[in-house]
C-alpha cells in the first residue's frame, strides 16, 4: 500500500530522514515512533504530499507522490484522511458542519452529505452532538468529530499526527479502541506517529523507530518489545540491574506461552532453586508478552540452557 525506499529529505543543509525504507500493508496499523524531532511528522506528512523529499521514492498504491501534478495530487490527497494532536476543527461551525466541510468543497449534493455525516456520526458516538460547537466538546469528542471529517471521503489511509497526545490515559485509549474499530469495519491502513510507547503497545501491529531522522528499529510490534535491541532499551529507558554473582540468564515468552508455569516447572523437573531477578509481563496488541531475569550458579548453567533449548523459549545469557 505504502512502499518507501531509500528517502532522504533535507532542510536547507540538515537532513531530517535519512535513507527510510518501509513498506506499509494494506489494512495494517502502523506506528511511527521516536522522540521530538526525530522526523516522525515529516515522514507522515511527505506520505500525504505535504511535504516533498529530497530522494528516494515514497509510493502509496503504486503511485510516486513526486512525480503527481497538482490536480493529480488533490485527487490523490481526498484518499488520504488526516487527524492533528489539536483536532483543527473550525470553532464558528457546528459538529454536523465541520463533518460535512470535505464533502461540500468536493461539490457533493446535499442528500449525499447529510447520509454520511449522519452514519459516521454515529460510527463514532456522536450522533447526539450534531449541533454543538467545539468548544461545547470535550477533548476526545473534538477527536471523535474530527475522525469522522477525516473519514467522509472514504480514504483508504488514515495518518494519525499524535492524535491521542493531548489527552488523558483513558480517553486515549477510547480513541484507540475507536481507531481499531475503524481499522477493522472499513478495513483503512491507519499510520500513527507518537511518541508514547503505550499508544503502540495498544493499537500498533508494526512499529518504525526513528532517531535523528534515522532507522534504529522496525518490527512487528510484539517482537520489538518481547527482545528489545540495545538502541530500543535506550529508547524505552530501560536499565537491568542484575547480581554480579552467578550467571544471569533472560528468558522472554512470546504470546502463545507467556502464561505457562516455566519457570516452576524447570525448577521442578532440575531439582534446582532459581533466584528470580525480575520479570515482567506486559500487553502488546492484544497479546500478553513477558521477560524474566533468572540468577543460577555457575555450575548450574550448562543444565539450565540445556533445559530452555528444549522450549520453545528465546533467551540469552546477560
Ligand atoms: N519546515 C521546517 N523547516 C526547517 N526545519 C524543520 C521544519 N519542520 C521540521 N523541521 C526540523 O526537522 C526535524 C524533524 O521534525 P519533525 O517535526 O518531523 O519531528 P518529530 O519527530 O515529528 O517531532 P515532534 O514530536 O516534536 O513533532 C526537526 O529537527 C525540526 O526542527
Amino acid at each position: 500500500m505504502i512502499s518507501i525506499k531509500n528517502l532522504n529529505k533535507f532542510y536547507g543543509s540538515s537532513k531530517v530522514l535519512n535513507d527510510i525504507s518501509i513498506d506499509i500493508k494494506a489494512g495494517e496499523i502502523f506506528a511511527i515512533v521516536g522522540h521530538s524531532g526525530a522526523g516522525k511528522s515529516t515522514l507522515l506528512r511527505c506520505m500525504n504530499g505535504l511535504e516533498e523529499y529530497s530522494s528516494g521514492s515514497l509510493k502509496v498504491n503504486s503511485k510516486e507522490i513526486k512525480e503527481l501534478g497538482k490536480e493529480q495530487l488533490r485527487s490523490f490527497r481526498k484518499n488520504i484522511g488526516m487527524i492533528f494532536q489539536h483536532f483543527s476543527l473550525i470553532q464558528r461551525k457546528n459538529v454536523y458542519e465541520n463533518v460535512a466541510l470535505p464533502m461540500q468543497l468536493w461539490g457533493y449534493s446535499k442528500d449525499e452529505i447529510d447520509k454520511k455525516v449522519k452514519e459516521l456520526l454515529s460510527l463514532v458516538g456522536l450522533k447526539s452532538k450534531l449541533n454543538s460547537y467545539p468548544n461545547q466538546l470535550s477533548g476526545g469528542q473534538k477527536q471523535r468529530v474530527a475522525i469522522a471529517r477525516a473519514l467522509t471521503l472514504e480514504p483508504q489511509v488514515l495518518l494519525s499526527d499524535e492524535a491521542t497526545s493531548a489527552l488523558d490515559p483513558n480517553t486515549t485509549t477510547s480513541i484507540l479502541n475507536l481507531l481499531k474499530k475503524i481499522n477493522k469495519k472499513l478495513n483503512i491502513t491507519i499510520v500513527l506517529v507518537t511518541h508514547e510507547m503505550d499508544v503502540v503497545k495498544q493499537i500498533a501491529q508494526k512499529a518504525l523507530l526513528l532517531e535523528h531522522g534515522n532507522i534504529i528499529g522496525f518490527d512487528n510490534t510484539e517482537d520489538l518489545f518481547l527482545k528489545p535491541d540495545e538502541k530500543m532499551k535506550e529508547f524505552l529507558g530501560e536499565v537491568e540491574v542484575v547480581p554480579k554473582k552467578g550467571v544471569n540468564i533472560k528468558l522472554y515468552f512470546p504470546k502463545k506461552n507467556a502464561h505457562k508455569s516455566f519457570i516452576t516447572t524447570m525448577a521442578r523437573e532440575l531439582d534446582m532453586d532459581f533466584n528470580i531477578v525480575w520479570g515482567k509481563l506486559e500487553e502488546v496488541n492484544s497479546h500478553i508478552i513477558g521477560n524474566m531475569v533468572i540468577n543460577v550458579k555457575d555450575e548450574e548453567e550448562q543444565s539450565v540452557i540445556e533445559y530452555i533449548k528444549k522450549h520453545d523459549i528465546v533467551w540469552e545469557v546477560l
